[in-house]
């Protein structure tokens, strides 16, 4: 059994709906089963900033699938829960991130787990640490507790 921690985001629509939609889609694939989810968070747009706030949130998940079948899954969520990829870091109905699968350091031109971002990124870390305190970035070996720098519009929105 395999543990993937996957990052959602929508800033598009109902952003709520999208969320519970998007984790009730994972969770109905008989190779995953989601164990553990954070908080849903209201977050200021990093990347692209000319778009609106966003809902994050972070799963646990338990899964059979390796990890580039597993990208096979969140991006077919994506495109069932309409996810347009027309501007790159513009906004989107959903987004799924895969940030770590067990402690592994995988490099495909399709996937890069950790994901490389997400140290940079307190709207991933915060509702990451929410569910493990503990957790390591397999890399750096380094607690993910400590990258923390704050989250702006830090809400929580259920
Ligand atoms: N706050 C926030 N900013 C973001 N910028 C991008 S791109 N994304 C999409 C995730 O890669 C987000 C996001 O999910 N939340």
């Amino acid at each position: 059994m395999n543990i993937a921690y996957i990052g959602l985001g929508s800033n598009m629509g109902d952003r709520l709906f999208h969320l519970h939609e998007a984790v009730k889609l994972l969770d109905r694939d008989e190779r995953i089963s989601v164990i553990e989810t954070s908080s849903i968070y209201q977050t200021a747009p990093v990347g692209y900033l000319e778009q609106d706030l966003f809902l994050n949130m972070v799963i646990k998940a338990n899964t059979l699938l390796e990890p580039i079948d597993l990208l096979e899954v969140t991006q077919q969520i994506e495109k069932e829960l309409g996810r347009k990829r027309d501007i790159k870091w513009g906004p989107r109905t959903i987004d799924l991130d895969i940030l770590l699968y067990n402690n592994e350091n995988i490099e495909t031109e399709k996937l890069i787990i950790p994901h490389p971002r997400m140290n940079e990124r307190a709207f991933v870390l915060v509702p990451l640490t929410e569910i493990d305190d503990r957790i390591e970035h397999p890399y750096t070996k380094m607690p993910i507790s400590l990258f923390i720098q704050g989250l702006q519009d830090r809400e929580e929105v259920q």
